[in-house]
């Protein structure tokens, strides 16, 4: 069964809607340019991201900060108040710089390198470059200008995922929805999925239900249907509990 990642989230009762349907991980995006940007502009810039730390650790749901290209002041705000269980570093960070920030860092916080991909030569070289980090996420390169890297909702092509077998984790990324997310790990093996567009209403601005619905079908990993299906089985979802999910699943 696939780890589930939600990214993007920037308000503690989404925090556990995701805890609640099963996420392995929610993520934060300090990142200005982002309409996800949970970091403030003033004197106490990191008053949600503490809130929404603590929101993951009340609710037993791993943390995952995602920065690009911090500036140190950001990463030392974030560790000297609450520490996340994992950085991503989603910018066009070096494999020194990985390699130091992961020695850096207690052995219990994971630091993740995203990386933007389009070819197997673009895949080979991440996990040749970013052997210190201890997952590498599988994004979509960015459109064109665009002034951020991630969140994007855009899909790679996932053939050239056939058959590879990385010494260092993944996670998929990119474009993914609870439409086709179970068909992603069928077809690429993915041992974890993030999602951050797919499961909005609008650009960022999560839909409790999209969300109970991706985690759904990614831990089911035989679910195809329409938007509105997918709303649907998020409600279902939410109104069965979780023993009653994995007996329908169970069940198929
Ligand atoms: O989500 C953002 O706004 C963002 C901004 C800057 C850097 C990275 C960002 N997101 C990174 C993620 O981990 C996203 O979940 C990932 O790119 C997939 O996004 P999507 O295709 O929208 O599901």
């Amino acid at each position: 069964m696939a780890d589930v990642k939600i990214c993007g989230i920037s308000d503690a009762d989404m925090v556990k809607v995701a805890a609640e349907a099963g996420a392995d991980w929610v993520g934060f995006v300090l990142v200005p340019q982002s309409p996800r940007n949970v970091l403030g502009s003033t004197a106490s810039r990191f008053e949600l991201v503490i809130d929404l730390l603590l929101a993951a650790a009340t609710n037993n749901v791993r943390s995952v900060v995602l920065v690009s290209d911090p500036e140190p002041a950001i990463l030392r705000g974030v560790g000297g108040t609450v520490m996340p269980d994992v950085f991503q570093l989603h910018g066009k960070e070096s494999p020194e710089f990985v390699a130091n920030f992961r020695a850096s860092l207690p052995s219990s916080v994971e630091v993740w390198k995203a990386v933007g991909v389009s070819s197997r030569e673009d895949l080979e070289e991440a996990a040749r470059l970013y052997r210190s980090a201890d997952r590498l996420l599988i994004d979509a390169k960015p459109p064109e200008g665009a002034d951020r890297t991630g969140g994007h909702g855009a899909a790679f092509d996932w053939s050239i995922l056939q058959d590879w077998a990385p010494a260092t984790p993944w996670l998929l990324a990119g474009g993914l929805t609870p439409h086709n997310v179970a068909g992603a790990i069928k077809a690429t093996g993915a041992p974890a999925v993030d999602v951050s567009s797919g499961v909005e209403r609008q650009r960022g601005i999560k839909d409790a239900d999209l969300v109970r619905a991706f985690i759904a079908a990614a831990k089911s990993q035989d679910y195809e249907g329409s938007h509105e299906q997918a709303k649907h089985m998020g409600t279902m979802a939410r109104r069965e509990g979780p023993l009653r999910r994995i007996w329908r699943a169970l069940r198929r």
